[in-house]
């Protein structure tokens, strides 16, 4: 690798080191230390109450750490506030689109373009190009569905359609706000098993386009199919870190999931 090269790559690194998390006087997580490469697809798994959502949470700005930083590129993403994460690149998908579920496909993934902040929003509605940029998120978005396969459902609520499918139209909005680096919480809670496969092959495009992903996940078939690396974490620690398998199968792990009898990968499947 060239120097210059290097200099690109570290550009998009996503280096979390020493995160202390205190909140409502209770340490949630201890002295976490990571690093995500760009255009890797990064696991986090754990069971309930790891602290999985409170690091992602971190990352983009919904929780500040009490001790340690986070850094992507040489930006400090502790001082960056969270709708203005975008400007950095980083876009994050939705635990549950529930709330969202009497917008359209086309709609949701438009959100993603429309101005995040009051300030923002209080410009944009006053603005005499309003329509011009109403347009263009229009256009944005259905651009976006169109690169997931998605654009038959643009006009269909979220309501009508299946789990997966408005998981993948998340995506495509966390895509459309710019996200270089994709935070994405448990895409496949709630899909079938069979429908798994269609988040997979979506994870597969944006790693060809050059995206860095970190996802939690419960589905220990989907990440370690899925991921390059996975994070292990318990009562809001690291535990380990490396490929999936390795991951997946050290004692440590094991014994998180299911107590100090951690003899078998069946128990993990059924816990995790
Ligand atoms: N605002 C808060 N105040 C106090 N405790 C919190 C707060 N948010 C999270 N916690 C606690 O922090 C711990 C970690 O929560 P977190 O949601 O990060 O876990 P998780 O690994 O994502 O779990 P799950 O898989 O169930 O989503 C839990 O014990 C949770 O109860």
């Amino acid at each position: 690798m060239n120097a210059d090269s290097e200099v690109k790559t570290d550009a998009r690194r996503l280096r979390v080191d020493g995160v202390d998390v205190d909140l409502g006087g209770v340490r949630i997580l201890r002295g976490v230390t990571f690093d995500v490469r760009p255009g890797e697809v990064f696991g986090i798994v754990g069971p309930n109450g790891a602290g999985k959502t409170t690091i992602l949470n971190v990352i983009d700005g919904i929780v500040r750490p009490s001790a340690g930083t986070v850094r992507y590129g040489d930006v400090d993403l502790c001082r960056v506030r969270p709708h203005d994460m975008r400007k950095h690149g980083i876009g994050r998908s939705l635990q549950s689109t529930h709330y969202f579920r009497d917008l359209t496909a086309l709609q949701l993934v438009a959100l993603g373009e429309l101005p995040n902040s009051i300030v923002g929003a209080l410009r944009f509605a006053g603005h005499r190009k309003r329509r011009k940029a109403q347009a263009e998120a229009r256009d944005k978005g259905m651009e976006a569905l169109r690169q997931f396969g998605l654009e038959q459902y643009a006009n269909r609520p979220l309501s009508e359609l299946s789990s997966a499918v408005q998981k993948l139209v998340d995506i495509a909005r966390a895509v459309v706000t710019g996200g270089e680096l994709l935070l994405l919480d448990e895409p496949t809670s709630g899909v079938s098993g069979h429908e798994r496969g269609g988040i997979g092959e979506a994870l597969r495009r944006l790693r060809t386009l050059g995206r860095t992903i970190v996802l939690i996940d419960h589905d220990p078939g989907f990440v370690t199919g899925n991921c390059d690396r996975l994070m292990a974490m318990n009562f809001g620690e690291v535990l380990d870190v490396g490929l999936p398998d390795e991951v997946m199968s050290s004692e440590a792990v094991k014994r998180s999931y299911l107590g100090e009898s951690a003899n078998t990968d069946v128990g993990i499947e059924r816990d995790l």
